[in-house]
């Protein structure tokens, strides 16, 4: 029996930030991970091969509804390279889901779906809460709701940035009285603590509770961006949009240096500082960003980055 841990949390939580670290970890290395990501251009799966040499599934679409199916199907094909020997004989599988996912449908799947549960055992439910942003996404969020009432550990993510802990504790627990809760800086804590065993749900509704009007948009470049255009242009849309940018991340060329990425993250109000990667995770060199949006207008994040790199230019001459 393999363990499968469900690894949740709204949008730009802090799941992959946790699984590069878990991943780090020697005695964790061995893991399968299977990615699910909201939007049309995956991006974690860069991201995480970019820091260890990982197996890593992914699939985009929602995990909860339209590809539900596949995630048995990935365990099992995985299973069957394992037995085959055609990749690692991994100890156990980590899912990522997005952050609009609902764990419940997931769990469900997982649990009822007869070649699975004859060869994983559903391990625990681990869910990432940001400190910052937390209480205001769990009141805003169904999504939210359903991966803090699941979760059989909480990690609440960002101490660092402030953030009312007591009071998103005293939040979470109307949700989930049982689950303890631990704050991480960066994802620093023992797997051996978030990823114990923990009690299965006794019932779960196998249908999806989703915000209304979420949509993600994709902006792919090939010629590279200025870096004083990207950050005015990310801090625009953090000013405009606010609440309404649930997430915005991305791979991308700069014009100063564009052999390497720098990834970009904004969570509503907060844009994350840049991060130099040593080089490009695979032979796509163009710059990708994804935003997640609930009625952020489809052209707008596209002309407004077009408007502020001809300002820049034209400033620089
Ligand atoms: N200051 C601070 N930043 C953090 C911490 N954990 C994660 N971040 C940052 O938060 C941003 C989002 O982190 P990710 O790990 O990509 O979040 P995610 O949950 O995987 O995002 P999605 O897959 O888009 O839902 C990145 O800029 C991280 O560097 C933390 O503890 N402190």
């Amino acid at each position: 029996m393999i363990p499968v841990s469900v690894v949740t949390g709204f949008l730009g939580a802090g799941k992959t930030t946790l699984l590069r670290r878990v991943l780090g970890d020697p005695a964790w290395a061995n893991s399968a991970v299977i990615v699910n990501e909201f939007g049309e251009v995956p991006l974690d799966h860069e991201l995480l091969a970019a820091s260890e040499e990982v197996l890593v599934n992914v699939s985009t679409g929602c995990l909860c509804c339209v590809v539900r199916s596949d995630l048995t199907a990935t365990l099992m094909e995985l299973l069957r390279q394992r037995a085959a020997g055609t990749v690692p004989p991994y100890a156990r599988v980590l899912i990522e889901t997005s952050g609009l996912a609902d764990p419940a449908p997931i769990l469900h799947a997982l649990m009822t779906d007869e070649a699975v549960a004859a060869t994983h055992r559903l391990q625990s439910v681990v869910t990432l809460v940001d400190a910052l942003h937390g209480a205001g996404t769990l009141a805003r969020h169904p999504e939210a709701q359903r991966q803090a009432m699941l979760a059989d550990r909480i990690l609440l993510t960002k101490p660092d940035l402030g953030g009312d802990t007591a009071a998103l504790e005293a939040a979470l627990r109307a949700h989930n009285p049982a689950a303890p809760v631990r704050a991480a800086v960066q994802g620093a804590v023992e797997p051996a603590w978030l990823f114990a065993a923990g009690t299965l749900p006794e019932f779960l509704d196998a249908s999806a509770r989703h915000s209304e009007g979420v949509a993600g948009i994709t902006l792919e470049r090939e010629a590279p961006i200025p870096a004083l255009a990207l950050t005015l242009w990310m801090q625009a849309l953090a000013e405009h949009a606010g609440a309404r940018l649930l997430r915005l991340k991305g791979l991308v060329a700069l014009a100063e240096d564009p052999g390497r990425p720098v990834v970009v993250h904004a969570i509503q109000h907060m844009v994350h500082p840049l991060e130099w990667l040593e080089a490009w995770p695979g032979a796509d060199t163009r710059s990708r960003i994804v935003l997640i949006g609930q009625g952020i207008p489809r052209h707008l994040p596209a002309r407004l980055l077009a408007a502020i790199e001809a300002e820049v230019r034209d400033a620089g001459g």
